[in-house]
């Protein structure tokens, strides 16, 4: 029997692309049964361990089970205690270059030049880092589809939920005029365990230890990391071409336990919300701020590290999507996702054809 396997290069070796590694350990004989490809992975790139490229491949078992110390890639076949990220995006054999390394918000580098890097190399790109997606997705869009290549990034907005791939696919020819949504995990979690009973920062270790909070948790709490998602959604779905400065923001910093017990009093919730919205003149503006919600609002009952979005269409009036925002099998499943997108559209394979 033939299987396609895809030759993928890991640009970041955190959470996610961990999580990654360990699915294709316990999933690719699944996936190749059932979805007709497995997996390779052929160079890994992270700033502490350092680099590695194998053309033949790397045992994910060796990096998901191994403790590594600092650098400590150098001691495998084709490793280095150098990062090398550019030399392995480019050098490494990959069909497909998975880049999960730290959101930056306001450059969206080094991952932008990586992204631009691997399709000048002929590789697509797939990413859930939220930087290129909301400072360059339409520039590398274009400049992968020039080359007959793909940029893929359904990870970048509530992580495995498929939000992009539902709304451009399944809500095609309905037009989507606006949407509301509660869109970052952490900060939603922090708010559910304050109102449990703990304080913010203890709350906030809890979020980081699941890995659902950024390098640096700045972004998620002051409603950073949701402005990027709104200008994400608003570009992808409305055709709008914001930028984050272009977008009002505020986080959940300021909410104390006395307001989430006001608000409970009420029968309300505070949620923090990001939204745009489509206005008369074709401008779309966007938003994002805390919000005291009655518990009959359809965001007020999304909890923990659930994200939900309604959008507002002309032919069918709200719809409603929830399910994961945050957590690192969750992103490694909208990789896959994403990596089954190329698939099904037969445009992933161009290295190896292996004979099982
Ligand atoms: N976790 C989640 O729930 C989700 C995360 N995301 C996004 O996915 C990306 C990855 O998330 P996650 O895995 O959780 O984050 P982590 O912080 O766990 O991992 C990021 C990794 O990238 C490495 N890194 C940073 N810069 C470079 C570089 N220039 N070259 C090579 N490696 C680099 C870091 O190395 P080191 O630690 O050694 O310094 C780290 O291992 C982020 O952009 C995040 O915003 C998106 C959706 C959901
Ligand atoms: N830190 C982000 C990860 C998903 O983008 C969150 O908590 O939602």
């Amino acid at each position: 029997m033939t299987a396609t396997t895809y030759s993928i290069s890991l640009i970041g070796f955190g959470g996610v692309n961990r999580a990654l590694a360990e699915l294709i350990v316990t999933r690719n004989d699944v996936w190749q049964r059932e979805l007709g490809f497995r997996l390779m992975i052929v160079g890994v790139s992270d700033l502490t361990l350092g680099s590695i490229i194998a053309p033949g491949g790397i045992d994910p078992r060796v990096l998901t089970r191994s403790r590594f110390e600092p650098g400590g890639f150098a001691a495998l076949s084709g490793g280095s205690a150098d990062p090398r990220s550019l030399i392995v995006v480019r050098n490494a054999p990959a069909d497909i270059v998975v880049e999960a390394t730290f959101t930056d918000a306001q450059t969206g580098e080094p991952a932008i030049s990586h992204c631009r890097a691997a399709v000048a190399a002929g590789r697509h790109v797939v990413t859930n880092n939220k930087g290129p997606v909301a400072l360059a997705a339409r520039a590398l869009t274009e400049q992968a589809n020039r080359l007959g290549l793909r940029f893929e990034c359904e990870g970048s907005v509530m992580s495995g939920t498929p939000v992009l791939r539902l709304a451009r696919e399944a809500l095609a020819g309905s037009q989507i005029t606006g949407f509301k949504g509660v869109l970052n995990g952490t900060s939603n979690f922090i708010l559910g365990r304050m109102e449990a009973g703990l304080n913010f920062a203890a709350a906030l270790h809890e979020a980081q230890a699941a890995g659902y909070a950024e390098a640096d948790p700045t972004a998620d709490v002051e409603g950073h990391d949701v402005r990027l998602k709104v200008v994400i959604l608003a570009n992808e779905l409305l055709g709008a071409d914001l930028l984050p400065a272009q977008v009002e923001c505020s986080g959940i910093t300021a909410i104390t336990p006395a307001h989430l017990a006001e608000a409970a009093a009420q029968g309300r919730r505070w949620k923090l919300i990001g939204s745009a919205m489509r206005q008369a003149d074709g401008q779309v503006t966007a938003q994002v701020q805390a919000k005291c919600l009655p518990l009959s609002h359809p965001l007020a009952g999304i909890s923990g590290a659930v994200n939900a979005v309604t959008f507002a269409t002309d032919l069918l009036g709200d719809v409603t999507i929830s399910g994961p925002g945050a957590g690192r099998v969750e992103t490694a499943y909208a990789i896959l996702s994403d990596i089954i997108a190329l698939h099904r559209d037969g445009v992933a394979a161009k290295c190896c054809e292996a004979a099982e």
